[in-house]
């Protein structure tokens, strides 16, 4: 993590503009949220494997700087058009416990899964603008032709028998264009 990308994740979206505000603040799936206002919604699951954790997620998810955990990242697509870049973590030590489910669920949606079990609480939202010196925000701009120069992103513990998933996700340019 480079000087100029803090380690801080805020808990207001502080600046951002009125219609990324809307999609920052819901609590609801994002999967639902986009499946209402889409004629496809798609999962396109491009890394789930043993991995080090972001700098930045250290800290929430008691993890050791080199400790693996099991990292999946997909892109949540509206029709042809990628709109949200996720990025979820779970400790290796938890895969057996209460998230065994996670290494099944290739294209599946992981909303399916957090939201459909009352059972799993999810904490308060943390926010961020990822600029080019974050891990996450490369990774999230590899299907876009213009990178913009910041994204809104948002992140969240989901807790199940109290063992933590973080789920971060990053709104592309094209949620905006989903109709609010
Ligand atoms: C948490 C949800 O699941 C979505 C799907 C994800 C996945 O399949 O990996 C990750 C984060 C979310 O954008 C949701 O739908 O709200």
């Amino acid at each position: 993590m480079s000087a100029h990308q803090p380690l801080t994740w805020h808990p207001v979206p502080v600046n951002a503009a009125v219609n990324i505000r809307w999609w920052l603040l819901h609590r609801d799936s994002l999967t639902q949220l986009i499946q209402q206002r889409c004629s496809k919604f798609w999962v396109d699951p491009v890394f789930q494997s043993l991995a080090p954790a972001c700098t930045d997620e250290l800290v929430m998810m008691n993890l050791r700087d080199s400790e693996l955990a099991l990292v999946r990242e997909v892109y949540l697509y509206c029709n042809d058009t990628p709109v949200v870049f996720a990025h979820s973590v779970v400790a290796r030590k938890h895969l057996q416990g209460a998230w065994r489910g996670l290494s099944r669920l290739g294209n599946r949606s992981l909303g399916t899964l957090l939201f459909t079990n009352p059972l799993i609480k999810r904490a308060e939202f943390g926010y961020k603008q990822l600029n080019i010196h974050h891990p996450l925000f490369k990774r999230a701009c590899q299907r876009l032709q213009a990178p913009p120069l910041s994204l809104w992103a948002r992140r969240s513990l989901f807790m199940l028998q109290g063992q933590p998933i973080l789920v971060t996700e990053v709104f592309l340019p094209a949620i905006l264009r989903l109709k609010i």
